[in-house]
């Protein structure tokens, strides 16, 4: 072997090593980053809570002193602490202690992840009326003036309304002209991704339902009679108290005494006092009440239920108005969630409207969504109000609630 071919030989076996060893320490640090990235990186607006819903404080809460951080030394309690009980001090006799009655009737909750694809089939009213037809008219390859016609009709049946009908049909026909879509496959991809954008993803759909300030979240539960507030308001106790949290509710709608023993019910399912007023009483007098004992109580979020309806001729947007401030005397309130039954099509925008323009509506949770084949309601909702649909009722049963997920409500709808 030639000199030269030996220093070739060893020059390639050093360019080797050096490669690998780079590699080596690129991929070390990689991982590092990765789980560093995993532990730490919070999610904005709140986290994740594993009930699937994402929760999140109002506002940031305030730093408190991490029992871990204590400069304390020997176990001895820090200031503040209560000092354990001495080991030789006198110890207590067995005593009888009755179980409260309730514990047993404390219901095994459904957990909410990954609720809206278990419960997809509750959609399927709105898939064969408005996926399959798409899908079919998309898929077909080339589209005439007609087709464009029917791909048009579909959405305005399945109640997407007029703008977003047009925004979606001007997108999809100027992404079909720039790409050749000839299978069902492709026509399913691009109309998910146009029709995901169409729902805004970005927008924060966290429930403002944890304590802040050593107070607790309240969120108040508004819209007109019959649309599914009580079960609205029971059915997120049971998310709440699935994530871990202890819940108050105010039964408001002291309109009808029966939607107080209704709220009443389903606070005991999950273990929740429920504070409430005689019928006929004054409904902001009861969400005070009620704010006032989940402070007391130290729970972290008080539901309040509010009437749809009122005796007096006082208007129902001022009787709301008044809740609110009298509620705010005490605590913030973190969300004013209004709920429309997507089975009223059009009247439940005129209503939606009428809220939004009286009280700041900050997530809006649409019910019945199995009862119908127009979900298509969820795009124009969220249009008109500029507000996030937060939460969707596909049910009556207890845990038939879920969160609106765009990408997952759009696979649903595509089948
Ligand atoms: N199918 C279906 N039914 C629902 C859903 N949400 C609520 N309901 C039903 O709608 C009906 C009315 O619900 P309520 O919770 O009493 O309505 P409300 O708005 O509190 O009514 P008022 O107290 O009269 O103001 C009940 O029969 C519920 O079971 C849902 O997502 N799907």
């Amino acid at each position: 072997m030639s000199t030269s071919s030996l220093v070739l030989i060893l020059v390639v076996v050093a360019v080797v090593l050096i490669a690998a060893l780079v590699t080596g320490v690129v991929l070390t640090r990689r991982r590092r980053i990765s789980l560093t990235q995993k532990e730490e990186a919070p999610k904005p607006g709140g986290y994740e809570a594993s009930s699937g819903i994402s929760l999140a404080p109002a506002k940031p809460e305030p730093v408190e002193h991490p029992v871990a951080d204590r400069p304390e030394v020997d176990g001895q309690p820090g200031v503040g602490d209560d000092a354990s009980e001495p080991r030789d001090s006198v110890k207590r006799g067995f005593v009888e202690v009755d179980l409260p009655e309730e514990a047993s009737e404390v219901e095994e909750i459904e957990p909410t992840s990954g609720r809206l694809e278990r419960l997809r089939g509750k959609l399927s009213k709105s898939r064969n009326a408005f996926g399959s037809s798409l899908l079919g008219l998309l898929g077909a390859g080339d589209l005439d003036e007609d087709s464009w016609q029917d791909v048009e009709d579909t959405l305005l049946i399945a109640d997407l309304g007029a703008a977003t009908t047009t925004e979606i049909v001007d997108t999809l026909r100027s992404k079909i002209a720039g790409s050749a879509v000839r299978t069902e496959a492709e026509a399913q991809a691009l109309l998910r991704s146009v029709l995901v954008d169409a729902l805004h993803p970005s927008m924060d759909r966290s429930l403002k339902a944890l304590p802040h300030s050593g107070k607790p979240a309240v969120l108040l539960v508004v819209g007109v009679n019959g649309v599914g507030k009580t079960t609205t308001t029971g059915k997120l106790a049971r998310v709440l108290v699935a994530d871990g949290r202890t819940v108050l509710l105010g039964a408001a709608d002291t309109f009808r005494a029966a939607a107080a023993d209704q709220l009443e019910t389903w606070g005991k399912r999950v273990g929740a006092e429920t504070v409430r007023g005689p019928e006929g009483g004054d409904p902001a007098s009861v969400a005070f009440d009620a704010v006032k004992r989940g402070m007391d109580a130290g729970v972290d979020t008080v539901l309040i239920d509010t009437a749809g309806r009122l005796h007096t001729k006082v208007g129902l947007m001022d009787e709301l108005g008044k809740v609110k401030r009298v509620v705010e005397k005490q605590a913030v309130v973190d969300e004013v969630l209004l709920v429309l039954d997507a089975t009223t099509g059009q009247n439940g925008l005129t209503q939606a409207r009428v809220f939004a323009e009286q009280v700041d509506i900050t997530g809006i949770v649409l019910t019945k969504l199995d009862g119908t084949a127009k979900g298509g309601i969820v795009f124009q909702v969220q249009r008109e109000l500029g507000v996030p649909v937060k939460l969707v009722g596909l049910g009556e049963g207890a845990d038939h609630l879920a969160p609106f997920e765009p990408g997952a409500f759009v696979d649903a709808l595509l089948g």
